[in-house]
C-alpha cells in the first residue's frame, strides 16, 4: 500500500472512531497540575479536549507499562498550540490518541472534525507527482467540480505560502516544503484540526520557521482551523498562542505560551545549577 493511501485511510479512521470513542467534553475542568494562566474560559470553543487520558502497553510478559498518566487538556478553535516535553515523556502517544491512531486505556476526549495528523517525515505523505496533483489527492471523495478543486488547491497553497510552486514535482521540494505541501492537502479537504508530530526535527533552519509561518497564517486565516504541534524546539514557542508541558507521561503544566516558556527555562537552569554544584 503506498504510503499516501495510508494517511488518507487514518484521516478516514479517525472521524469514523468520533463517534464510538469520544465523548462530548464537558464544560470546563482545570488541567490537574496547571499553575499558569491560560487564555481558555468556559465560553470558549474548544477544538480538543482529553480528560484524564491514560494509556498503557502490555509487555510479552503479560507486564503492563503505563505510558500516559491521567493527562487532561483542553485547546480552544482557532489557536496554535505546542506539545513540549523531554524524550520519552510520551507527546507522540499522547498526539496519536487525540488523531484516533491509538485507543486510550482510560479517560476521554473531543477532538473536532475533520482532523489531520500530518507526520514527522514528508515523504510518508507527499508522493504524487507534482504539488497540485499532491494537495488535490484527498478531495476525490468530496465530489467537486474542477473548478472547485482548482479553488481549494489554491487556496490552500496560498494559505502555507507556496502559491508559486503549484507546477513543481515534489521531488525537487525541500523537507520543509513538503511539509508545507501536506499541511496544504490537510487544509484543502477543510480540516479543522492539525496535530503535527516533531515536524522541524530533521528541518534546516530556514525551513524550520517556513513551516511554523506557514501553519500560523493557516491558522491566522481561518478561524476554524485549530493546531497542536510536537516540538522538542523551545524558540518555536514564540509563534504559539499556547502550550501543554509534559514529563513522565503526565501534563505537568498547560498556559499560555510566556508562561510555559518561563516555566521551562527555570526548569532548565535548575537543573543547570544542579549538575554544576
Ligand atoms: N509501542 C510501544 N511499546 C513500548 N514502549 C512504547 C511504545 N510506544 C511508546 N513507548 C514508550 O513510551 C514512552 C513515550 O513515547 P513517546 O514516543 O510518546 O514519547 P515522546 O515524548 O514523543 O518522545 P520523543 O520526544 O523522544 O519523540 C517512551 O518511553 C517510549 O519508549
Amino acid at each position: 500500500m503506498k504510503a499516501k493511501e495510508i494517511s488518507v485511510i487514518v484521516r478516514t479512521n479517525a472521524s469514523m472512531n468520533l463517534s464510538t470513542l469520544f465523548r462530548a467534553p464537558s464544560p470546563l475542568f482545570p488541567p490537574p497540575h496547571s499553575t499558569a494562566t491560560s487564555r481558555t474560559n468556559a465560553t470558549e470553543n474548544i477544538a480538543i479536549e482529553g480528560r484524564n487520558l491514560n494509556f498503557s502497553i502490555t509487555t510479552r510478559q503479560g507486564k503492563v507499562v503505563p505510558i500516559l498518566q491521567d493527562c487532561s487538556l483542553r485547546i480552544p478553535s482557532g489557536q496554535f498550540w505546542m506539545l513540549l516535553g523531554p524524550n520519552g515523556c510520551g507527546k507522540s502517544t499522547l498526539l496519536k490518541i487525540l488523531a484516533g491512531l491509538l485507543s486510550p486505556t482510560g479517560g476521554t476526549m473531543y477532538v473536532k472534525g475533520p482532523k489531520s495528523f500530518v507526520f514527522q517525515n514528508p515523504d510518508h505523505q507527499v508522493v504524487m507527482p507534482t504539488v497540485e496533483a499532491d494537495v488535490a489527492f484527498g478531495l476525490g471523495k468530496f465530489n467537486l467540480t474542477n473548478d472547485e478543486v482548482r479553488s481549494r488547491v489554491s487556496k490552500a497553497l496560498d494559505a502555507v505560502g507556496m502559491s508559486n510552486y503549484l507546477k513543481r514535482s515534489v521531488q525537487t521540494l525541500s523537507g520543509g516544503q513538503k511539509q508545507r505541501v501536506a499541511i496544504a492537502g490537510a487544509l484543502a479537504e477543510t480540516c479543522k484540526v492539525l496535530l503535527l508530530d516533531e515536524l522541524t526535527t530533521f528541518l534546516d533552519e530556514s525551513d524550520q520557521f517556513g513551516v511554523i509561518k506557514a501553519v500560523r497564517n493557516s491558522l491566522d486565516s481561518s478561524e476554524e482551523v485549530t493546531a497542536l504541534w510536537v516540538t522538542h524546539r523551545l524558540e518555536e514557542l514564540e509563534y504559539a498562542d499556547g502550550a501543554v508541558y509534559m514529563e513522565n507521561g503526565e501534563v505537568a503544566l498547560q498556559g499560555d505560551a510566556a508562561s510555559i516558556m518561563s516555566y521551562i527555562r527555570a526548569r532548565q537552569s535548575a537543573y543547570i545549577k544542579q549538575i554544576n554544584s
